[in-house]
C-alpha cells in the first residue's frame, strides 16, 4: 500500500532550483518544475528564454555549462529535435533500431513504423522521405525505446501547417498509447493548447505560468475556453493578444 502511494506520487521529472548560465548570462534562475508519469506538458517561452538550455540540461546534453540545482528524470529519455538527425547512409529501419539490441529489434522497429504510418518504408533512404516523414521516423526511433520521458524541441517547427496538423493527432495518439510523460518546447501557443495536459511559460528565467488545460480531446480553435486559454498564455508572453 505504501509503496502503490509511492509510486503514484513520484514525479517522472522534478527538477529544484535549477540556475544555468553561459559566462556571466544567467539564463535559468532557480527554476522548479514537476512533471507527473505519463503527463503531457508544454513549454512555452520568448526566443532566447531558455527553453532549449531546460530541455538540453533535462537530456544530460549540457554537462560543460555552469549549473546548479537538482534533476531527476527517468533512465529512459528520448528526444526529437526540430530536424530529424536521421543518419543519411543508413535506410529507414536501421535508423530506427540504431543502439536496440535483441533478436526482436528488427521486429520492433517495423511494428513502430506501422505506427507512424511508414508501413512499407523501411528499406528508404532518409532522402526520399518527406520532411514530415522524416519527422515520423523520428519518433519511431524515440518511441520503440518505450521511454519514460519523451523531450521534444519543436519537432514541428520545420513543417508547412496541414503536415503539423496531422502531425499533431499522431503525436497525441501516439503518447496515449505509449504514456511516456513528454516536454515539448514550441514557439507556438495553439500547438500548446492543442497538445498539452499542462502549459508552462518560462520568462526570466523561471516558470511564470502555470496551467493545466481542462478541455476534452480532440480540441477546437473555436471554443471560447480555447481562447481564453490563448489569451492568457499570450499575455505571459507579453504579445498584445488583442
Ligand atoms: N552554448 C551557448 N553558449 C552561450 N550562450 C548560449 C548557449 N546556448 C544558449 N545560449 C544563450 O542562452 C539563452 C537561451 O537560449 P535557448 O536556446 O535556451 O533559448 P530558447 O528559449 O530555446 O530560444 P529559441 O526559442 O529562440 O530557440 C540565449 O540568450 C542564448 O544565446
Amino acid at each position: 500500500m505504501a509503496l502503490d502511494t509511492q509510486r503514484v506520487t513520484t514525479p517522472a521529472v522534478r527538477v529544484r532550483d535549477l540556475v544555468r548560465g553561459f559566462g556571466s548570462t544567467a539564463v535559468l534562475r532557480g527554476l522548479d518544475l514537476d512533471i507527473a508519469p505519463g503527463q503531457f506538458v508544454a513549454l512555452l517561452g520568448r526566443s532566447g528564454s531558455g527553453k532549449s538550455t531546460l530541455l538540453r540540461a533535462l537530456a544530460g546534453l549540457d554537462r560543460g555549462v555552469a549549473g546548479t540545482g537538482e534533476i531527476d528524470v527517468p533512465d529512459q529519455v528520448a528526444v526529437v529535435f526540430q530536424d530529424s538527425r536521421l543518419l543519411p547512409w543508413q535506410r529507414v529501419l536501421p535508423n530506427v533500431v540504431i543502439g536496440l539490441d535483441g533478436p526482436n529489434a528488427d521486429r520492433l522497429g517495423r511494428d513502430a513504423l506501422a505506427e507512424v504510418g511508414l508501413a512499407g518504408r523501411e528499406r528508404a533512404w532518409p532522402r526520399e522521405l518527406s520532411g514530415g516523414e522524416q519527422q515520423r521516423v523520428a519518433l519511431a526511433r524515440s518511441l520503440v525505446r518505450e521511454p519514460a520521458l519523451l523531450l521534444a524541441d519543436e519537432p514541428f517547427g520545420a513543417l508547412d501547417a496541414l503536415t503539423r496538423i496531422r502531425m499533431h493527432a499522431l503525436l497525441r495518439e501516439l503518447c496515449q498509447r505509449h504514456g511516456p510523460a513528454v516536454l515539448l518546447v514550441t514557439h507556438d501557443v495553439d500547438e500548446a493548447i492543442v497538445l498539452a495536459d499542462r502549459v508552462v511559460v518560462l520568462v526570466d528565467g523561471a516558470i511564470a505560468v502555470d496551467r493545466p488545460i481542462e478541455l476534452a480531446q480532440p480540441r477546437s480553435h473555436r471554443d471560447p475556453a480555447f481562447l481564453s486559454y490563448r489569451y492568457e498564455l499570450l499575455t505571459a508572453l507579453g504579445v498584445d493578444a488583442e
